[in-house]
């Protein structure tokens, strides 16, 4: 019978992890063993036989897929990362974590306290590890207008995993919208049975930098955005505010061969920045932005070959010569818009002496409802070519062999 169950559950997880499911499967054994003698023999107990009673019911884990993947981890391996993790948190970063710790250490879950990991963005959540999109985690509808709260039903996979749930880590907080960190505290106060604390008692932990990016609503203004954002929620004070001031990158290692004076200044000028503490107001717009003067050393001086300049400044020729994934991988042109990454992908490509080849898109016009008279003629099949969206591919996608792609 035991060997049926890690069957079962050894179809869903990993063989390394299997070993920490075993007293779930033996507790599981025990109830069901429980249940038949209870049916065949009602004056027997389990002590009867010499076999332990059940300590815990954990009844529908081994059918449940969400909670089995967030209970499979290779503990002994995770023990290791976190002590040599912990060693090396600096005097801010321990403060959080011991404020993180005392707040789960208060909470009696059955199963073992189980951790979601989870992002604003589909790019953040890659970066963290087995982290999932908040949205995709959580239900959290799509329309954030029409509902006041996540679909999320008590007697449900999700329901029992959120149920045995003790931390929830949101990095990237500031771009979601208040309305999604609104709704996840409505649904969990009604799947938890905890109507009077936040977020159903479960702890949250938000990660993020508000001079960073706050919630992006095309065509909004200033106040609307602000409207939006998380400090404008109820839920607000409910959290304690924990700063880190130490810019980890920046300090100073053997991979940056820079004096620890430059990098310390660097990293102040960083801040001063975002808080507006240097720059002079915009006359035309005094309220939205201000001029801030780069130090020459940091700049690139304008010229005709300003691009290349970067390029080689950022990958070098070696790279740009005889290029590898894990190289490239390891630098990045950052750049502001979509339209500056097309340019600086052509101007790339352009260097790459292999066989080219233009994928072009196939465009036409959908009719939508009476509105079918004459659409070629409204909208040139030149025009739609035109036409670029974030997320699809331009109408002449250029690709050359040996080229890396990266497909988000
Ligand atoms: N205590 C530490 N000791 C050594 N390296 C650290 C420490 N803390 C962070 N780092 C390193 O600093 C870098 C930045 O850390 P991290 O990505 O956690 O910062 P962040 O504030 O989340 O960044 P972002 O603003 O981009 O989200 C990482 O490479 C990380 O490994």
């Amino acid at each position: 019978m035991k060997d049926d169950y890690m069957h079962t559950v050894s179809v869903q997880v990993t063989d390394k992890t299997i070993t920490s499911l075993a007293g779930i499967v033996e507790q599981q054994l025990l109830h069901d063993l429980d249940d038949m003698l209870r049916f065949a023999m009602p004056s027997k107990s389990m002590r009867d036989f010499g076999l332990p009673v059940p300590s815990v019911d954990v009844t529908g884990i081994l059918q449940n897929r969400l909670l089995l993947e967030e209970m499979s981890y290779d503990k002994e391996e995770l023990r290791k990362q976190h002590s040599d993790l912990v060693r090396k948190l600096n005097h801010h970063q321990r403060l959080v974590y011991d404020n993180v710790v005392s707040s789960i250490n208060n909470n009696k879950q059955i199963y073992g306290k189980i951790t979601l990991v989870v992002a604003a963005s589909g790019i953040a959540s890659l970066l963290l590890p087995s982290g999932t999109t908040a949205h995709s985690r959580f239900k959290i509808p799509i329309d954030l207008n029409n509902k006041k709260s996540c679909d999320i039903k008590k007697r449900t996979f999700l329901g029992n995993l959120l149920q045995q749930t003790t931390l929830i880590l949101w990095d990237e907080a500031p771009m979601s919208d208040r309305k999604c960190f609104e709704y996840l505290d409505r649904s969990l106060r009604d799947v938890l049975a905890c109507e009077e604390q936040p977020f159903g008692g479960i702890s949250v932990l938000l990660g993020g930098d508000f001079l960073q990016i706050l919630p992006v609503v095309p065509k909004s203004t200033r106040s609307e955005i602000k409207g939006l954002s998380l400090p404008s929620s109820y839920l607000w004070p409910y959290f304690k505010i924990q700063f880190l001031h130490t810019n980890m990158r920046l300090e100073p290692s053997d991979t940056i061969p820079h004096s620890s004076m430059n990098l310390s200044n660097f990293a102040r000028w960083l801040l001063d920045i975002g808080d507006g503490h240097i720059g002079a107001l915009d006359k035309d717009d005094p309220r939205d932005s201000s001029w801030v003067q780069i130090p020459p050393s940091l700049l690139i001086s304008p010229s005709p070959n300003s691009l290349q300049t970067l390029m080689d400044f950022v990958y070098g020729d070696d790279i740009l010569n005889m290029p590898t994934a894990s190289q490239l991988s390891a630098r990045a042109i950052v750049c502001p818009t979509n339209d500056s990454a097309d340019e600086i992908n052509c101007q790339v490509l352009k260097l790459v002496n292999t066989l080219a080849r233009v994928y072009n898109s196939t465009d036409s016009m959908q009719p939508n409802g009476k509105h079918t008279s004459d659409l070629e003629g409204l909208y040139p099949i030149e025009y739609l070519n035109q036409l670029t969206f974030p997320g699809i591919p331009p109408h002449e996608l250029l690709l050359k062999i040996d080229c890396p792609i990266m497909l988000l």
